[in-house]
């Protein structure tokens, strides 16, 4: 379980996340959306202990992740699939995070196997595409088997197969009792992968709940129709909008 409670964060005058609570429950997949600039990176930033909130906290399982005694194994982490140093190796890269997080080496043959990179995994990391980097992120966070997941992005690149594949393993885990928390801008791949919905706007909770809740709450059919209409005041880049002379 991950838990958001009245989470503020604010950047200089900028208030990136306002007063936020939510809750990702075991078992399922929530699917984390908002406009550009909403506060979905900074809110999964502060869930992995990445961000010092201003107000409120994130819990995973309980407790914050700084007080987990081993944070791999508590929560797996894919924020941003390009930050692996590009003259490591994928098996490298992998190695080191087990190493000095007490994972057993097997484990980096495992997740090197289930996604699908060890075709490369001898290759520089700054030769992947974005779709490799996304599933060696991927692989280190699943490296310690986590019983929570957070995932930013995480279909950004791929192919059409890699989005399959990337849909079924979330749904796997969520199904195997773990907390899967997946933020993306596609509304269609969300309306396929998630079983809960969190819809954020200007930093602050738009909507919360199952699929079925959004489209009656909103009267619409699709996903897509029910963001758009729950964000429409809270998109801050809108396309032609110039800021006043
Ligand atoms: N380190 C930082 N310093 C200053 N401002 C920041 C910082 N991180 C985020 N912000 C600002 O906080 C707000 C929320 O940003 P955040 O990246 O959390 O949004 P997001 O919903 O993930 O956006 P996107 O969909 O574009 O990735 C934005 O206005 C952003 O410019």
């Amino acid at each position: 379980m991950i838990e958001v409670q009245h989470l503020t964060k604010r950047f200089g005058e900028t208030t990136a996340v306002d007063d936020l609570s939510f809750t990702a429950p075991p078992g399922v997949v929530t699917g984390f959306l908002g406009p550009n600039g909403s506060g979905k990176t900074t809110t999964l930033r502060a869930i992995a202990g990445l961000v010092r909130p201003d107000r409120g906290e994130t819990r995973v399982d309980g407790a914050p992740i700084a007080q987990h005694a081993s944070g791999m194994r508590s929560l797996g982490v894919l924020l941003d699939a390009r930050s692996v140093h590009p003259g490591r190796s994928a098996l490298d890269h992998l190695r080191a995070l087990a190493a000095t997080n007490g994972i057993d080496d097997r484990r980096v043959r495992e997740v090197i196997e289930l996604t699908g990179i060890g075709s490369v995994a001898k290759r520089r990391a700054g030769t992947y595409s974005l779709g490799m980097a996304q599933r060696l992120g991927i692989a280190g966070a699943l490296l310690g088997d986590p019983r929570a997941l957070i995932l930013d992005e995480p279909i950004n690149g791929l192919d059409p197969d890699g989005v399959i594949w990337v849909r079924q393993l979330l749904r796997e885990l969520a199904a195997e009792g773990r907390t899967v928390l997946l933020s993306s801008h596609l509304m269609s791949e969300m309306e396929h992968t998630a079983d809960r919905i969190v819809i954020l706007g200007r930093g602050r909770l738009l909507a919360e709940g199952s699929l079925a809740d959004l489209l009656a709450q909103t009267r619409v059919d699709t996903l897509e129709d029910a963001y758009l209409a729950l964000t429409h005041r809270a998109v801050e880049y809108q396309a032609g909008a110039l800021p006043a002379a």
